[in-house]
């Protein structure tokens, strides 16, 4: 889609390889606003910016994970499109992997962050589109595996 949204965020979904179960587990945040929702780490982007810079910013203010920290799927993303108070928002996210195990620190904005497999994470995002992105995310992984 080549829409113009008037409200533009990007961001990382960012997933570990875990030991038993399901093969990766995705990171989210829970906002510590209403509705407290569960997304994963994202937000404005600057003017000036484009989104890229703002997804690896905003994953270090959120999450405070770095660049050097994750293995980025440049070739894996989507951007997302929903109404926020009216207006159009964009949110472009790409995958990438955490490289090595890392304690999550959260900034003001969210409350909570857990690490859940695919089925789990689609219940806890709640919207239809990122279960969406996160099933396709999630082929992408299976079959470059
Ligand atoms: N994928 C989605 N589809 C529809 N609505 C969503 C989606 N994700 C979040 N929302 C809702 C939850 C909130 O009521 C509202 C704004 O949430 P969100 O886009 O996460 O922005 P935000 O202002 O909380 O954070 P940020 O600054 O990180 O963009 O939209
Ligand atoms: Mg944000």
């Amino acid at each position: 889609m080549s829409v113009q949204a008037s409200v533009r965020a990007a961001g990382m979904v960012i997933y570990r390889k875990t030991s038993a179960g399901s093969p990766f587990e995705f990171l989210l945040l829970q906002a510590s606003y209403p509705p407290y929702h569960w997304t994963p780490p994202k937000g404005h982007v600057d003017p000036g910016e484009d989104e890229w810079t703002a997804a690896i910013r905003e994953t270090q203010e959120e999450a405070y994970i770095t660049k050097e920290q994750l293995t980025i799927h440049e070739d894996c993303h989507k951007t997302l499109y929903y109404k926020v108070k009216g207006k159009m928002k964009s949110v472009k996210y790409w995958l990438a992997k955490l490289n090595d195990p890392f304690d999550v620190t959260l900034s003001d904005e969210h409350q909570n962050w857990k690490w859940e497999p695919l089925e789990e994470a689609v219940k806890t995002t709640v919207y239809a589109e990122m279960a969406t992105l996160l099933r396709d995310f999630s082929d992408y992984l299976l079959k470059k595996a």
